[in-house]
């Protein structure tokens, strides 16, 4: 597997895409539901497999959680260190990496509009699963719960954050889907969706 110049430029500026999209938000505390804060890393996410494709999407996503691992702070309120394995929020940390593999994979098949979109929302509902999942047990086996903790009450946590990435899921297939025609079937950019 060869990066090129263009592609590790793109994973880079993914990986800050994702340290913005974390903490736009953090200077608002109030942009918080339970144990859940209101960020824009799932756009980006989206967009690394609607853009990158599958295989340099996961791999934005994966140095993403390394840099943010090694304690730069680039998870939601400035977060970053190894500890974050036992934040409730890690499971979505490590979601975006499926999340644009996945969305990458659609994509790579098939180039319509439609396709783009359906990928985008395909996406978002793999970030919720596992996100939301591992969030739940995170409550229940280690971290300190708030009393009455539930199943539902991890997912009404996530009822909050759900139009706005709805919304922006599929304005990033339809503005992914518009690049793909204009810019990124030409050039250098054509191989980015090359499938090894
Ligand atoms: O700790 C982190 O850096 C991860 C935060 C995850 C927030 C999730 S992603 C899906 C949902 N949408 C939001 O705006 N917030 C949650």
């Amino acid at each position: 597997m060869k990066l090129r110049a263009l592609d590790i430029t793109l994973v880079g500026m993914f990986v800050a895409l994702m340290a913005i999209g974390a903490n736009i938000t953090t200077i608002a505390p109030f942009l918080r539901v339970g144990g859940v804060p209101i960020t824009l890393q799932t756009f980006f996410a989206i967009l690394a497999g609607l853009i990158l494709g599958s295989r340099l999407g996961a791999i934005a996503m994966l140095v993403y959680m390394l840099v943010g691992m090694v304690g730069a702070p680039v998870f939601a309120d400035f977060y970053g260190g190894l500890s974050i394995i036992i934040r409730p929020t890690f499971g979505f940390i490590v979601s975006y990496i499926f999340v644009a593999f996945i969305i990458g994979r659609v994509v790579e098949r098939k180039k319509t509009v439609a396709a783009f979109i359906i990928a985008a929302v395909i996406g978002m509902a793999v970030n919720y699963l596992l996100g939301t999942n591992w969030m739940y047990f995170a409550y229940k086996i280690w971290a300190a719960a708030p009393s009455g903790f539930t199943y539902k009450m991890a997912w009404l946590w996530m009822v909050p954050p759900l139009p706005k990435d709805l919304i922006l899921a599929i304005f990033a297939g339809m503005m992914a889907h518009r690049l793909e025609k204009t810019v990124l079937s030409k050039g250098q950019f054509k191989q980015l969706k090359r499938v090894s």
